[in-house]
């Protein structure tokens, strides 16, 4: 009925239970790979010890990297927590600092935490079938706030926005997330220095 023989358009599945594919590979971060990204040190090194869980893993479609193109996939980040602070992603600014990028939530519960060079700093909830719209300038940062459900989205960014983890892996965010009385907080994190 149709010539399906195309050569430039690509189609691709992501499960939206598990948000894998069938026929590409995910890039994975177990804790081990986030060294001094929590701030308790201690329940970090106990944790990686004791089994060095899967915390997130992510796809790279292997998009062009120019400011045509965009660069998509799904990101999955499973529940759990280090010492009181929720499972998260490492984060990132990107290289071209204006880019913006878009997460679309498909299942779990989460947070999106974003932050400006110049100390803004906003939080999205994220629930299945919310969009979060990070504007360009602001680092952003997936973190899973529920105890049983993997938390993913779908992203989509420019080509040649790039990832800049820079200060981000020597001190993190300004705020962090951790668990008090059962419940998400924010709080300021004792690491941060200008
Ligand atoms: O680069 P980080 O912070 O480790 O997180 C990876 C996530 O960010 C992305 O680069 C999207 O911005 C995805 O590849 C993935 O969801
Ligand atoms: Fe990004």
């Amino acid at each position: 009925m149709f010539d399906l023989s195309n050569t430039n358009s690509t189609l691709v599945d992501f499960d939206l239970h598990t948000g894998l594919s069938k026929t590409r590979e995910t890039l994975r971060r177990p804790l081990s790979a986030m060294k001094g990204m929590y701030h308790d040190q201690a329940a970090f090194d106990a944790t990686v010890k004791s089994g060095d869980p899967l915390v997130y893993e992510f796809f790279d479609m292997g998009v062009p990297d120019s400011s045509g193109d965009v660069a998509y996939g799904t990101s999955i980040t499973y529940p759990g927590k280090v010492g009181d602070e929720y499972h998260m992603t490492k984060g990132h600014f990107h290289t071209v600092l204006d880019t913006a990028e878009v997460y679309y939530c498909l299942r779990g519960h989460g947070l999106m935490m974003m932050e400006s060079p110049e100390g803004e700093v906003e939080v999205q909830e994220l629930t299945p079938g919310k969009a979060v719209y990070v504007p360009g300038r602001f680092a952003h940062r997936s973190i899973n706030i529920s105890a049983k459900e993997p938390l993913i989205t779908f992203f989509a960014f420019p080509g040649h926005a790039g990832h800049d983890y820079g200060s981000i892996e020597t001190q993190g965010f300004r705020k962090l997330v951790v668990e008090r009385d059962g419940k998400p907080a924010l709080v300021d994190n004792p690491r941060w220095s200008k």
